[in-house]
C-alpha cells in the first residue's frame, strides 16, 4: 500500500518530444511556472539515421532554454519524458531504470518515433542532480482485456500503442468534472490529431483500443489506419515493400499519402472550399472516427458515462459537431481541444511522489507474455 506524505508543491520538469519541436514545462505543484516549444529544423533532424541519434543535438537545445528562463537543475524534484519504444505495458507511472533506459533508447517494439527520446533526456537531466527520473503513461500502454487481445490466427495476438497519456488525463478530469474518480467510469475517449487514439476505458483500465501504428482504427493525417488484410497483400505482391507498407501504417499514411499534406486544418479549408479529395478523405476520416467509438461502446457494454474528445482537431467544431450528431445517443460528448500532455506528466510524477501512488517499475517483457494458449 502506498503510504500519502504531507502534500507539497513538488517541482517536476516535464520533457515531450515530437516530431517539430520539443515541448518542456516546469511545474510547481499544479502551477505551470513556464513552458516552452523548442523548435527543431526539419533539415537538422533529416541528419539523424534513427531517432535516439537526435538525443544530443536536442538535449543542446533544452538545456539551452533552461538556462534562458534561469531554471536551477538543483531544485527541481523529477524530472518525466514522454515514452515510447517501449514492449506493451499497463499504465502507470514508471522510474526510469537501465531496462527501461535500453529499450527506449533502441526502440525495442520496432516503432521509431520521437517520444522515446523522453526518457532518455529525463534521464540525462536527473542523472546530473541525483533525481528520480520517469515516464507516464507511456504511448505503449496495453490493458487489453483478454477478449481484445485474441485474434482468430494461432500465435497472432493484439497489442496497441495509443495515446495514453492524453487519453487517461483527459477522463480522469472528466470523471473529476462530474465528482466521480476515473476508477468509478466508462468513457470512450479520442485523440484526434497527428494521428488518432479511439479507447474504451472501463473503471481505469483501456481495456480496448485501436493500435494507431499497426493498421488499426480510423486513417489519421498521418496514417493510413485500418486496411483489409486481403488488400494489402495484393498491395505487397503488386511490388510495394514490406517497410513502405510499416511506413504508412506509422506515419506516411492516411491525409500524407492520399493529399500529399499532414495538415489537417489545411484539409478541413481545402474541403469547406469545394475540394472534393479533400472533402472524401476528411468526410470518411469523420465516419471511421464515428464507427470506431461505436465499436468502444459496444466493447464497454453500454453504460458509456461520456464520449471525450481531445486532441488539436477538436479544435474544429464541424468535426465536435459531426461526432455529437452520429453518437451522441451513445453518451454525452465533450470536447476538450488540444491535449494535457505536459500537465498529466507533471500530475503522474506527483501521484508518486506524494505517495498516492507507487512509482512503477518496466519488466521488460510484453504484458501478454504468457497469455493463454489455445492450443489446450
Ligand atoms: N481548427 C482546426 N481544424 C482542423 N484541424 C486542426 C484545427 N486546429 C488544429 N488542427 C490540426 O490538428 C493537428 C495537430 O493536432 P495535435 O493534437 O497537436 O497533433 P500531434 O500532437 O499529434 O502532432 C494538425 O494536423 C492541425 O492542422
Ligand atoms: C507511438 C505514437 C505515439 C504518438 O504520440 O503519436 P503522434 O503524436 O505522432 O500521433
Amino acid at each position: 500500500m502506498a503510504q500519502t506524505t504531507e502534500p507539497r508543491a513538488w517541482r517536476v520538469l516535464v520533457i515531450n518530444p515530437g516530431s517539430t519541436s520539443t515541448k518542456v514545462g516546469l511545474f510547481d505543484g499544479e502551477k505551470p511556472v513556464f513552458t516552452v516549444n523548442v523548435a527543431h529544423e526539419a533539415s537538422e533532424l533529416a541528419k539523424f539515421a534513427g531517432v535516439s541519434d537526435q538525443l544530443p543535438y536536442r538535449l543542446s537545445l533544452i538545456e539551452a532554454a533552461l538556462a534562458e528562463n534561469g531554471v536551477d537543475l538543483a531544485s527541481v524534484d523529477a524530472f518525466v519524458g514522454r515514452g515510447g519504444g517501449l514492449l506493451p505495458l499497463p499504465g502507470g507511472t514508471y522510474e526510469v531504470d537501465d531496462v527501461l533506459l535500453d529499450h527506449s533508447t533502441r526502440g525495442a517494439n520496432g516503432v521509431q518515433h520521437p517520444a522515446q527520446l523522453g526518457p532518455q533526456i529525463a534521464h540525462a537531466l536527473a542523472a546530473r542532480c541525483g533525481r528520480p527520473a520517469f515516464v507516464v503513461n507511456p504511448p505503449d500502454t496495453d490493458e487489453l482485456c483478454d477478449e481484445a487481445r485474441m485474434t482468430g490466427v494461432r500465435g497472432v495476438y493484439r497489442h496497441v500503442h495509443l495515446h495514453a497519456l492524453n487519453l487517461k488525463e483527459t477522463a480522469i478530469r472528466h470523471a473529476a468534472s462530474m465528482g466521480r474518480a476515473y476508477e468509478d467510469c466508462r468513457f470512450v475517449v479520442c485523440h484526434i490529431g497527428g494521428g488518432i487514439s479511439v479507447s474504451a476505458h472501463d473503471h481505469g483500465k483501456m481495456v480496448d483500443g485501436a493500435d494507431i501504428v499497426g493498421g488499426e482504427g480510423p486513417m489519421a493525417p498521418t496514417r493510413a489506419g485500418a486496411l483489409p488484410v486481403a488488400e494489402v497483400l495484393n498491395y505487397l505482391e503488386a511490388g510495394h515493400g514490406v517497410a513502405e507498407t510499416r511506413r504508412l501504417c506509422m506515419k506516411t499514411g492516411g491525409f500524407v499519402d492520399l493529399l500529399g499534406t499532414s495538415d489537417a486544418l489545411e484539409v478541413s479549408r481545402r474541403a469547406e472550399a469545394g475540394d472534393e479529395a479533400a472533402r472524401r478523405a476528411w468526410d470518411a476520416m469523420v465516419y471511421q472516427i464515428c464507427k470506431e467509438i461505436g465499436a468502444m461502446a459496444a466493447a464497454l457494454g453500454g453504460g458509456v458515462d461520456g464520449i471525450l474528445l481531445g486532441g488539436g482537431m477538436v479544435h474544429n467544431e464541424g468535426l465536435v459537431a459531426d461526432i455529437a450528431e452520429r453518437c451522441g445517443w451513445i453518451a454525452p460528448v465533450t470536447a476538450y481541444p488540444g491535449e494535457f500532455e505536459l500537465e498529466a506528466m507533471a500530475a503522474g510524477a506527483r501521484r508518486v511522489l506524494n505517495g498516492a501512488e507507487l512509482p512503477r517499475h518496466y519488466s521488460g517483457k510484453p504484458v501478454f507474455e504468457g497469455f493463454p494458449c489455445f492450443d489446450a
